[in-house]
Formats: C-alpha cells, sequence, structure tokens
C-alpha cells in the first residue's frame, strides 16, 4: 500500500528501449534481436512500449529495420505498440506495419529542431498537421514528444515560455499524450517541478509524462519530483540504453529496472514484472556486449548469480 498522500498510487511506465534505446547503436542490432527484446518486454507486462522508429534510415540507419520488427513481435493484448513518425511518410509506413500510436516529435528549442527534424517548429507543426488527422482518421493513438524541454545542447537553457508554447500546439493538434523530455539529462528536481507544472497550464496533467534521460544521474530523482506535482507517465529504457544522436554526449533513458525498484519500494503500482525486466536487460546487454547501465539491473543479477 502506498501511504504517502503526494505520489500517485499506480504509474505507467512507457518502455522506449527498443527505439530510444537501440536508435544510437553504432553496430546494426539484427531484426530478430530486437523482436525478441520486445517480446521479453510484453510479457514482462509494459503497457506500452516504442518499438519503432519510422524516420529516414539515412538519418537513423538503426531504425531501417523498423517494419521487420513490428510484423515479428508476438502482440500482447493490453499492450499498446509505439512508433516515431516525423512525416506523412512516417505515418504510412507505421499504419502499414500496424502501429498502435505514433508518436510526432518536435522541440522546445529553435537549434533542436533544425538539428534532429531539419526544420523549425513551425515547420515541424505544419508537418504534423496531416500526421495528426491521419492518426484520428485511422482510430490510432496520437502521442507527442517535446525535446530538450529542460535545457538545449546547442541553446543551452531554454525559456518555460518556450516549452508552454510548443505544448499549447501539440494540444491543438489533438495529442492524447505529451513527453516533456530531458533530451540531455540536465534538470534538476525543483527545475522538473517547474516545467512540469507550466507544461500542465496549457494540457491535462494526467496526459503529461515524463521522459528523462540520465546524463548527469538526476533522473530519479527528476522523477520522484514530477510524481510529487501529479505527473504519473513517465518513460525508461530497459538496461538504460540510449542516447540521441543529435544530443552529443547524452546519455541514455533512466533504466526501467531503476524505476521500477524504486516505484515498486514505495508501493506504487506499475503492471510490469521487475525480474523478467532485469531478464530482458540482461538479454539486451550480453548481445550488446556490455555491462547494463542499470544499478538495479546489475544489483538484482549479481544477487541471482550468488
Ligand atoms: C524528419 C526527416 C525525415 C527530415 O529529413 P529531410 O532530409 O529534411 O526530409 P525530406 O522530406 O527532404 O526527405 C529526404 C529523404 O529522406 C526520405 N524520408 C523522409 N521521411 C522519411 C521517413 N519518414 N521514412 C523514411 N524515409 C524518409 C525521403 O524519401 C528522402 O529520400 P531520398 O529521396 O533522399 O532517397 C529527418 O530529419 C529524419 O528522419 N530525422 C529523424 C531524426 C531522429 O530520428 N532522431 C531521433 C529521434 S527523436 C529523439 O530521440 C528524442 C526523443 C523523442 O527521444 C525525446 C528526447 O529525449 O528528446
Amino acid at each position: 500500500m502506498n501511504s504517502q498522500p503526494n505520489l500517485p498510487r499506480k504509474v505507467k511506465i512507457v518502455e522506449v528501449g527498443p527505439r530510444d534505446g537501440l536508435q544510437n547503436e553504432k553496430e546494426n542490432v539484427p531484426a530478430p534481436v530486437k523482436i525478441e527484446l520486445v517480446d521479453r518486454l510484453s510479457r514482462a507486462g509494459f503497457a506500452n512500449i516504442e518499438a519503432a522508429s519510422f524516420v529516414s534510415p539515412k538519418w537513423v540507419p538503426q531504425m531501417a529495420t523498423s517494419s521487420e520488427v513490428m510484423a515479428g513481435i508476438a502482440r500482447r493484448p493490453g499492450t499498446l505498440y509505439s512508433a516515431l513518425t516525423p512525416n506523412m511518410q512516417g505515418f504510412e509506413a507505421a499504419l502499414a506495419a500496424g502501429a498502435g500510436e505514433v508518436v510526432i516529435f518536435g522541440a522546445a528549442s529553435e537549434a533542436f529542431s533544425q538539428r534532429n527534424i531539419n526544420c523549425s517548429i513551425a515547420e515541424s507543426i505544419a508537418r504534423f498537421e496531416p500526421v495528426a488527422k491521419a492518426a484520428k482518421a485511422n482510430g490510432l493513438r496520437l502521442r507527442a514528444s517535446i525535446s530538450t524541454a529542460f535545457g538545449c545542447p546547442y541553446q543551452g537553457e531554454v525559456p518555460l515560455d518556450a516549452v508552454a508554447d510548443v505544448v499549447a500546439r501539440m494540444r491543438d493538434l489533438g495529442c492524447d499524450e505529451i513527453d516533456i523530455a530531458d533530451t540531455i539529462g540536465v534538470s534538476t528536481p525543483r527545475k522538473t517541478q517547474a516545467v512540469m507544472l507550466r507544461a500542465a497550464q496549457k494540457f491535462p496533467l494526467e496526459r503529461l509524462s515524463g521522459h528523462f534521460h540520465d546524463t548527469y544521474g538526476q533522473a530519479l530523482a527528476n522523477i520522484y519530483a514530477s510524481m510529487e506535482v501529479g505527473v504519473a507517465i513517465f518513460h525508461s529504457s530497459v538496461a538504460g540504453l540510449g542516447g540521441c544522436p543529435y544530443a552529443k554526449g547524452a546519455t541514455g533513458n533512466v533504466a526501467s529496472e531503476d524505476v521500477l525498484y524504486m516505484m515498486h519500494g514505495l508501493g506504487i503500482e506499475t503492471g510490469v514484472d521487475l525480474d523478467q525486466v532485469v531478464d530482458a536487460g540482461q538479454f539486451i546487454s550480453q548481445h550488446l556486449g556490455r555491462k547494463a547501465v542499470s544499478r538495479a539491473g546489475n544489483a538484482i543479477a549479481a544477487k541471482r548469480a550468488g
């Protein structure tokens, strides 16, 4: 039982490892390995897995197998499989692949928008408009991700008003959920609360999510701080995989194992089996030939090994 009145009783954890986690890997990860990873995460109980990204393969070669991955996974009833779609070309591919949710992704800083999707914020919103309409027309869930909401690798500080402005534009496109992303992991708890509360002036707090990279080791603290102000949806990546190809030096998302360990310790329901996520984390780390970047995951694996 969660006896802390200021924390949610239940949270949704969106597993982004197969997309955000793997997109930055230099060596090609074969589709069957990605499929096995998604299937393990499905069996662990995640209600939402970001499994694919229909972007230009010239920009992000690792995601070129997205159609194959979506065709090969064993879809678990109750799990929503999401895909990134920067434009209509991406949307058509996601629709054909059977994505249940499409993710349009913009930024709160102009500099990052240019580097990541090769257009201004205003141009990106114009590109997202037909995607949003098509998502609705086809009965797909629509999510938006807003990068650099807490700081930009090129521009530095990002004003709260800039975040609020993009949140409002994404809301006007009809988004069901909006991710507030700390692309380079620079935020700290009070700043996190300020950004979340400002975003919540434009979009319902219960449909905002926190997407924290752990570059400066602040991600768990930022998640806790977000929960204190009412956020109850968080993104994490198995084994702490990841980094953004257009944010130099950015490390992975906060590790799913660490988030689950904290949530369960707080008595907060996630619906996810931590042991199975640890297994999935060890599986993909072995494939990549390195140790998982998850303190809890590695501790649990070491304890099991005796
Ligand atoms: C947006 C574009 C496509 C614009 O790229 P562009 O070059 O401006 O686009 P274009 O429309 O001029 O097209 C150029 C070429 O790309 C192709 N193309 C065009 N669109 C697609 C598509 N959907 N799928 C496949 N191919 C596509 C198109 O067919 C054409 O091919 P060509 O004629 O030269 O052979 C490009 O900049 C791009 O793909 N960017 C993706 C960047 C990316 O994936 N970044 C990582 C994900 S975001 C992220 O990680 C942050 C997040 C979400 O996790 C939150 C956080 O932590 O901040």
